[in-house]
């Protein structure tokens, strides 16, 4: 798995969840998807985002419960002829059901995107910022397509188990701190790139968790070297993204 913050030519698709869209990545990351999906109050949020220019920002479609959707929002998309799909389960959020149509949209489609971005998600409600990272774990059932989460100054993703993944953090974009998070169950890790690598080393709660690392020191001119992630579990990697 190679993977860095969704820059250059990527083809991307693109969730916005119920949280405050950001002036910094929104035009690009729209203008790199190749569908895009609001789940629920995610909606509201694109519709308040763009207002003023609102057709020209219109999603492919809308899922979830509708408990959140605004009647206001509902009927201007569905009169632009946006997709509204009801997902009625409650067993699973809005975000891992918009994901699930996603994928599904991709295939039936035969679209290609890179990597699936998701907007929001990381900060406001603390059981719903659980559910993000618990709604990675479907991803990598659902998809083999790396699944971001970016909002605010951080980003999200879940690295496979069992080879090497490998981040590129030259963008430009990257932060001073990044973090190996083992959230559902211990993880042997082994990393370069990295001020505080490991070497076999059992990450794990109550034990050893990753957090406030950064790079290793590197030469200005020859920019950073990737970051190299070897675990025998999922491991959630989370970085910062500078502040402009
Ligand atoms: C054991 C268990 N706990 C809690 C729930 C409730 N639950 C889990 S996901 C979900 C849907 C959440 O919808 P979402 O739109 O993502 O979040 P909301 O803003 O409505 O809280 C619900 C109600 C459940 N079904 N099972
Ligand atoms: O505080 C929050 C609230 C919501 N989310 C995400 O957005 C979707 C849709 O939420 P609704 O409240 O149903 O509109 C939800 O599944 C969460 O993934 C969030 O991240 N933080």
């Amino acid at each position: 798995m190679l993977f860095s913050f969704p820059t250059g030519k990527q083809k991307i698709g693109l969730i916005i969840l119920n949280q405050p869209l950001d002036q910094r990545f929104f035009h690009v990351l729209w203008n790199k998807a190749v569908i895009r999906a609001c789940a629920d109050g995610g909606a509201n949020q694109l519709y308040q985002f763009t207002d003023g220019q609102k057709e020209c920002f219109l999603p492919d479609y809308i899922s979830g419960d509708f408990d959140s959707i605004t009647p206001e929002v509902k009927t201007f998309y569905s009169q632009k002829n946006c997709r509204l799909i009801e997902t009625a389960d409650q067993d699973m959020t809005d975000f891992t059901k918009c994901l699930d149509l996603m994928v599904k949209e991709l295939d039936r489609t035969r679209l290609k995107v890179d990597t699936i971005v998701v907007l929001g998600g990381l900060l406001g409600r603390f059981d719903q910022i659980m559910a993000t990272v618990e709604t990675l774990f479907h991803a990598q059932k659902l998809t083999a397509t790396p699944v971001v989460v970016i909002q605010g100054s951080s980003l999200a993703v879940l690295l496979r188990e069992g080879r090497q993944v490998q981040m590129g953090v030259n963008t430009g974009l990257e932060g001073d701190w990044c973090a190996l998070v083992p959230v559902g169950s211990p993880c042997i890790t082994t990393t370069s790139g990295l001020k505080w690598n490991l070497d076999q080393d059992v990450l794990e709660f109550g034990k050893l968790v990753s957090t406030s690392n950064t790079y290793e020191e590197h030469d200005p001119q020859q920019g950073r070297n990737p970051v190299r992630v070897f675990t025998d579990r999922p491991l959630l990697w989370s970085m910062g993204i500078k502040e402009q």
